[in-house]
């Protein structure tokens, strides 16, 4: 199958912080992959080399075979990222801020429709800054997929949705998946890294402490529920680093 996203040996550091410790990541088209980690476990920092936003020290990344740091432009017509804190200005509707991010591309999708299967049909003229904090979060999957990308970078994809929403977009990213779209995400979210991932890579502190299918997580752990079994890849870590 053909690699979308190949890291080989990815480090970084920010002064004395060893932020991304050799990292190795490998996503074929139309996978689901998951960064998985604490809180400063860095997944972003991965996912910004990935990006070619920030440089690593050593190791190297390949993406749609392009190198990031070279091919920005080319990258950025064929990738799309969901931001956290998107900057925006104040006073734009939902429809303008399509309106404005679909101007950035050569190519796009008709965001009428995204908004339809993000559930946002009814929110085109509401101001962005009114919406909820889980209508915002499907609103920027809904910006990260108008240029209609071959990849996409998902940073804690439901964060802030409710029960039903989190199983909406489950639903919206399996059919573009199906459809060949590959998917980087990150989550804290157990279940949906279960209902998601095809493979998974968990982080401690820059370093991969598990690198595998969530059955394999499983089978590898003294647990049966993969919550359990992730928790335990974390806290296993510790108690070693504890003991050194
Ligand atoms: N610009 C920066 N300058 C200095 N240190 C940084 C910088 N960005 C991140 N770090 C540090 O690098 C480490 C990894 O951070 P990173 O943001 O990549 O983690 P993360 O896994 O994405 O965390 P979160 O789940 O909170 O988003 C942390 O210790 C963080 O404090």
């Amino acid at each position: 199958m053909e690699t979308t996203i190949k890291v080989n040996q990815l480090s970084k550091s920010y002064a004395t912080v060893k932020a991304v410790n050799n990292v190795d990541i490998s996503v074929c088209r139309g996978e689901v992959f998951g960064l998985l980690g604490a809180n400063g476990a860095g997944k972003s920092t991965t996912i910004e080399c990935i990006l070619g936003t920030k440089k690593q020290d050593s190791g190297t990344v390949s993406i749609l075979g392009m190198n990031p740091q070279n091919d920005r432009k080319k990258l950025f017509e064929r990738v799309g990222v969901q931001f956290q804190e998107a900057n925006y200005q104040d006073k734009i509707t939902v429809a303008q801020l399509c309106e404005v991010t679909k101007s950035l591309y050569k190519t796009s999708l008709d965001y009428q429709d995204l908004l339809k299967q993000f559930g946002l049909s009814d929110k085109l003229k509401s101001q962005v800054s009114e919406l909820s904090g889980g209508q915002k979060q499907r609103l920027f999957i809904v910006l990260a997929l108008i240029p209609d990308p071959e990849v996409v970078f998902l940073d804690e994809l439901t964060t802030g949705l409710d029960a039903k929403a989190r199983r909406e977009v489950w639903k919206c990213l399996s059919d573009l998946k199906a459809k060949g779209l590959t998917i980087l995400l990150t989550s804290h979210f157990m279940d949906e890294v279960e209902a998601l991932c095809d493979k998974i890579n968990i982080l401690k502190n820059g370093k991969s402490i598990f690198y595998g299918t969530v059955q394999e997580a499983i089978a590898a752990s003294p647990y049966e529920k993969f919550e359990d079994a992730y928790l335990w890849y974390t806290d296993e870590e510790e108690k070693e680093n504890e003991s050194i």
